[in-house]
């Protein structure tokens, strides 16, 4: 079983793509399971202590559908002791007002119902307005925006995942 559980939803795949490289760089489907939100039940989670969750943000402001279908069935899981860590996918310059909010939506939630975020990423390089993704100065998880900054996700994740390797201590 692997150490890792990463769940994810998208609308265009962008979100899937990301996620893929994720397990790519933590070296694959022995170290990162990849479980779309879409057929995911609450069970699903209970075998991973570390949990990584990616959502890209939807009509101004909101989670990904099959994330929102999702949201009420987070209350059934026990995330006390699990070391969550988040991603997202956004728009910066479309949705300069939300941009990445949906990941702040879910850190909220799942930080309220005891899981240990992880993974916090420097606001730096990113120009927009507002983001409920961002607390005391950082973004909660590692933001990414295809539409404007596609260039830099590569490194983005590679910087992101040997930070969550050590945060993790996988
Ligand atoms: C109608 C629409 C609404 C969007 N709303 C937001 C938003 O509020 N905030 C944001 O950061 N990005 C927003 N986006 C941008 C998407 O999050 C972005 O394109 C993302 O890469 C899509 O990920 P996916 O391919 O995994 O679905 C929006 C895009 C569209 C087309």
């Amino acid at each position: 079983m692997a150490k890792i559980g990463l769940f994810f939803g998208t609308q265009t795949g962008n979100t899937q793509t990301i996620a893929e490289q994720i397990q790519k760089e933590f070296g694959g489907d022995g170290v990162v399971e990849l479980i779309d939100i879409a057929d995911a039940s609450p069970e699903d989670f209970e075998a991973y202590e570390c949990v990584i969750v990616g959502c890209p943000t939807w009509n101004i402001g909101e989670l990904q559908s099959d994330w929102e279908g999702f949201y009420d069935e987070l209350d059934a899981i026990a995330f006390s002791g699990k070391k969550v860590a988040y991603f997202g996918a956004g728009d910066q310059v479309g949705y300069a007002d939300n941009f990445q909010d949906a990941m702040g939506i879910l850190e909220e939630k799942i930080s309220s119902l005891g899981g240990t975020t992880v993974g916090y990423w420097p606001v730096d390089g990113y120009d927009f307005n507002e983001s409920k993704a961002v607390r005391n100065g950082k973004f909660v998880g590692l933001a990414i925006d295809e539409d404007n900054q596609s260039d830099l996700t590569d490194e983005r994740v590679k910087t992101w995942v040997a930070q969550l390797k050590r945060e993790f201590g996988v």
